[in-house]
């Protein structure tokens, strides 16, 4: 027999010394990225690269490990057909996202069901990683003397992969001291595994829901969530309680999540609360971490301002992508607060709040559409819109002053709550990128906008684009009280139900922008004009040290279209027979309550990554042609820095 494959683990003393140059057998598809002039362009861009965000926490990668290490557990017994592995046995399926796959699964240690996610350590989506990224990640790693051989392009997403999993497993391995962030039991992993297992809290009635045939439909799920005279209002009041008191813990901990949306919380019955979930995309504050460096603070300014998270819900701070009149992130916190507003949104009306043809045109209505005619009087619906849904970051709820108009046991009796919390607001102000993408999507968005603004002067039912006169309701927190705690409010049309379409999953472009960017923000010598036609994209080389023009003649639209509509992909039904066996034999009520709720799996398209051309090209008809041409050229440049 063929000795094991060793690969890489979460603890990297666990993979022997002797096996750090590892070859496995996929490898040998990919041949190792050696050093030639291209990969050297990028050694000088290196060099003269700020540090990030990201670098700072790589850096101190030994400190994460040593924080991790207590919920990091040797695989110790599994089975080949992986019904068991070390205490646990697994049963159904709960669904994949983009990095992994969820089963339900019994602890034989602590009698209970729980959840465990299983992520390949080499990325199942090849598309996860660019060949700028990995290349670059290779260099950095070579530049920090991390490694020494030559390194293939599969090897390195893994150790990528791997770092990424660390991040992960230490945010929610500080996040476990409130019922409402699902919380870690443990990791485990070997050399032989080519999975991370992620354990955690089952919760049995699976994501959020919001999508539903009709507004006034209560679901199930809310149903077992809300028993006694569920409504809409009730529900979604439900939610903004148990979320406000998640956010106020991530606050507590200084974690910004990023991608707070329906998908990404989990309805627990048993508990009777929603829980947030997946902290991928999260981020801490500096102050937060336990380690330091000159640059933190601003290199988590910077970060704040990148894009990240998922279109539909994203705040307008972040969709303005380069225009320099608009706000810069200030307080990460409020990203959240505006993303919670979008989903209680979906929750009351049964709709994304702003969706567009695509993710532009979705960012587009972000900034611009006004919610205004939405007030109406209801003191859920109008504090949503008001306060949660407010443009202005600055004008928006804070989480602690959320807390206190509608948590009962935290209600300040003051007349009113004041609506900046100071405390969080950040002195530093950023430095934005102006690299290419961010410049074109610049000039993209200012032509709608000024289409737009012509529209406006014709149809005056929208109001002005940037509406940010909008004035903060203060609510009469006596009143308050009544309503929040006991009343049923007055509903609006509904919404719930979770959506798998492209529309709620991530997206990430800052590594992108980050490859093309050097420390002044600008491209290396690059310069990508458009001919007179407009039809065609030549690129060129110059010496230019200057901010490049970048130009591309092709319809964005058809470019980044979302493949899928929210309308796919839902409608998960309970499974009340609990078929796989998994309640705990003890057969007490609450076990019995904890029953399974056996969603059809997901079958999602990976990532919309805006700028993922290579899927479009792949996935381009004859009709396209002309574009794919286009963007081919753009890859090329992309990819080897030539035409
Ligand atoms: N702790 C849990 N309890 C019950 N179900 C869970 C739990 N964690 C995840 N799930 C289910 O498993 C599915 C996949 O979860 P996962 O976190 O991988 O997907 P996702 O939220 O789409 O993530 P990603 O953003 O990584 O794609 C989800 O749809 C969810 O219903």
């Amino acid at each position: 027999m063929p000795p094991r494959q060793v690969i890489p683990t979460l603890m990297p003393e666990w993979t022997p010394s002797s096996q750090h140059s590892y070859q496995t057998a996929d490898d040998s598809a990919s041949p190792p990225i050696t050093p030639t002039s291209q990969v050297s362009s990028f050694e000088s861009s290196l060099s003269q690269m700020k540090p990030t965000y990201s670098t700072i926490i790589e850096e101190n990668m030994d400190t994460i490990l040593d924080k991790i290490r207590p919920f990091v557990k040797k695989i110790t017994a599994s089975e080949q057909n992986k019904k068991t592995i070390n205490q646990y046995t697994l049963g159904a399926s709960a669904g994949s996202g983009q990095f992994g796959h969820v089963r339900k699964a019994y602890s034989s240690t602590s009698n209970k069901v729980v959840a465990i996610k299983i992520i390949p350590k080499k990325p199942w989506n090849a598309q996860q990683y660019s060949m700028n990224q990995v290349m670059r990640q290779i260099q950095l790693w070579k530049s920090k003397g991390k490694i020494t051989t030559n390194m293939s392009g599969n090897e390195a997403m893994r150790l990528m992969n791997m770092e990424k999993c660390r991040w992960e497993i230490y945010a929610v391995s500080r996040l476990r001291d409130s019922v409402h962030v699902v919380q870690l039991i443990e990791c485990l992993d070997s050399p032989f595994s080519e999975s991370i297992w992620i354990v955690s809290d089952w919760c049995n009635l699976g994501e959020l829901q919001w999508k539903r045939d009709n507004d006034e439909d209560i679901l199930p799920q809310w149903q077992r969530l809300i028993p006694s005279k569920c409504s809409v209002s009730k529900f979604a009041q439900k939610i903004l309680q148990d979320m406000t008191r998640g956010l106020q813990y991530l606050h507590s901990q200084g974690c910004i999540h990023r991608d707070i949306k329906p998908s990404n919380i989990l309805l627990d019955e048993l508990e009777n609360v929603a829980k947030i979930s997946d902290l991928g995309c999260c981020i801490f504050t500096p102050r937060s971490l336990p380690f330091k460096n000159a640059n933190f603070e601003e290199c988590f300014q910077r970060e704040l301002n990148k894009i990240v998270g998922t279109p539909a819900f994203i705040a307008p701070e972040l969709c303005h992508l380069g225009n320099s009149k608009r706000d810069f992130v200030t307080d990460g916190f409020k990203l959240d607060i505006w993303s919670l507003g979008v989903t209680l949104y979906c929750l009351l009306y049964n709709e994304l709040p702003f969706s567009g043809d695509n993710e532009f045109d979705t960012y587009h209505k972000i900034m611009e559409v006004p919610l205004s005619s939405k007030v109406n009087g209801s003191t859920l619906n109008d504090l949503i819109i008001k306060r949660l849904l407010e443009k202005n970051a600055t004008l928006r709820i804070g989480i602690q002053d959320l807390a206190k108009l509608i948590l009962p046991d935290q209600m300040d009796l003051s007349e009113h709550s004041k609506d900046i919390d100071q405390s969080i607001l950040s002195k530093v102000k950023p430095t934005r990128s102006e690299g290419p993408v961010r410049r074109f999507f610049d000039k993209l968005i200012t032509k709608k906008s000024k289409k737009k603004a012509s529209e406006n002067v014709k149809d005056n039912v929208f109001e002005s684009a940037n509406s940010k006169v909008t004035p903060p309701v203060y609510i009469d927190t006596g009143s308050q009280k009544e309503t929040f705690s006991s009343t049923v409010l007055r509903s609006s049309p509904d919404s719930s139900d979770y959506c798998s379409s492209l529309e709620e999953e991530a997206v990430q472009v800052t590594d992108f922008l980050d490859a093309f960017c050097d420390s002044n923000g600008s491209v290396n010598n690059l310069n990508v004009k458009n001919d007179e036609r407009n039809t065609e994209m030549k690129v060129e080389k110059s010496n230019s040290s200057s901010h490049s023009s970048f130009n591309i003649p092709t319809p964005i639209k058809a470019l980044i279209r979302l493949k899928n509509t929210p309308v796919e992909n839902r409608n998960k039904s309970y499974d009340k027979r609990s078929s796989d066996g998994l309640t705990s034999p003890s057969k007490n009520s609450a076990e019995e309550k904890h029953r399974v709720y056996n969603p059809e799996p997901k079958k999602l398209a990976h990532s919309g990554n805006i700028i993922n051309f290579k899927t479009y090209i792949n996935s381009a008809d004859n009709d396209r042609q002309e574009t794919v041409e286009d963007v081919r050229t753009y890859l090329n440049f992309a990819d080897n820095g030539q035409a």
